[in-house]
């Protein structure tokens, strides 16, 4: 992040995030520091409206706790079907503390209800006897604060696919096997990180986080 810097500090306790980072930061030749790697972190309430009001108060706490600068990464899955839901709700939506499975279980029992869509409103391509739910966006919102000058840098990315009514594949984390990407004709969960992240909403939000930040460097804007 900063000229000269060789580690990123990333203000979350995602381990599918870190290892995001890691690989897209590793080409730099950068390392990634997370909350994991740090006592005395704070406990942060994410109750913004939006996923950019929550990584602003996610960069901004860990940026503060340690004196140094923080990139925070708020994101989630917004289902056309569900009016936008889960949203910024994605990492609770079968309730507090709920993990991935369960989520993605309360995902498929919501979308269940509805009903699969005609084959022919789906996208092409899907495996034989797997039909689509809905059509889907996942969104990253990425904020580096830098508590020096106290400024934010802030970007978004998108991906576009469709929630599918099974999981496929393994990789990834959250609701990533049920996540169908048409560019490749597999679900996220089937994609390798480098796959994954050349088309996802968080390989896409920091793609324009570095290109502002090599054109200004962290400083520049206040
Ligand atoms: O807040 P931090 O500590 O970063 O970790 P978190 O898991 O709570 O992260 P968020 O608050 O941003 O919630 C995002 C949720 O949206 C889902 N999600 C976000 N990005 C995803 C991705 O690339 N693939 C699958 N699911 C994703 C997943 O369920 C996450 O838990
Ligand atoms: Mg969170």
């Amino acid at each position: 992040m900063i000229k000269g810097a060789d580690t990123v500090v990333v203000a979350t306790k995602n381990a599918g995030k870190v290892k995001e980072f890691a690989h897209a930061f590793a080409r730099m030749g950068w390392q990634v520091r997370s909350m994991f790697d740090y006592d005395g972190m704070p406990d942060i309430v994410e109750d913004g409206l939006t996923f950019a009001d929550n990584a602003r108060i996610k960069a901004l706490e860990v940026a503060e706790a340690l004196g140094l600068p923080a990139l925070a990464d708020d994101s989630g899955l917004e289902v056309e079907a569900l009016g936008g839901a889960p949203g910024v709700y994605s990492a609770r939506y079968a309730g507090e503390g709920a993990d991935d499975g369960r989520n993605n279980a309360k995902l498929l029992a919501e979308l269940g209800r509805l009903g699969p869509l005609p084959e022919a409103d789906g996208p092409d391509g899907l495996p034989d006897g797997v039909r689509a739910l809905s059509r889907a966006r996942f969104v990253c919102a990425l904020a580096l604060y830098d508590p020096a000058d106290r400024s934010f840098r802030e970007t978004v990315g998108y991906a576009d696919g469709w929630v599918l009514d099974r999981p496929l594949g393994q990789g990834g984390f959250g609701y990533d096997p049920l996540f169908w990407v048409p560019a490749y004709g597999l679900t996220m969960g089937q994609l390798s990180t480098d796959e994954k992240q050349s088309i996802s909403h968080r390989g896409r939000a920091l793609e324009r986080l570095l290109a502002e930040l090599s054109q200004t460097g962290l400083n520049a804007r206040k």
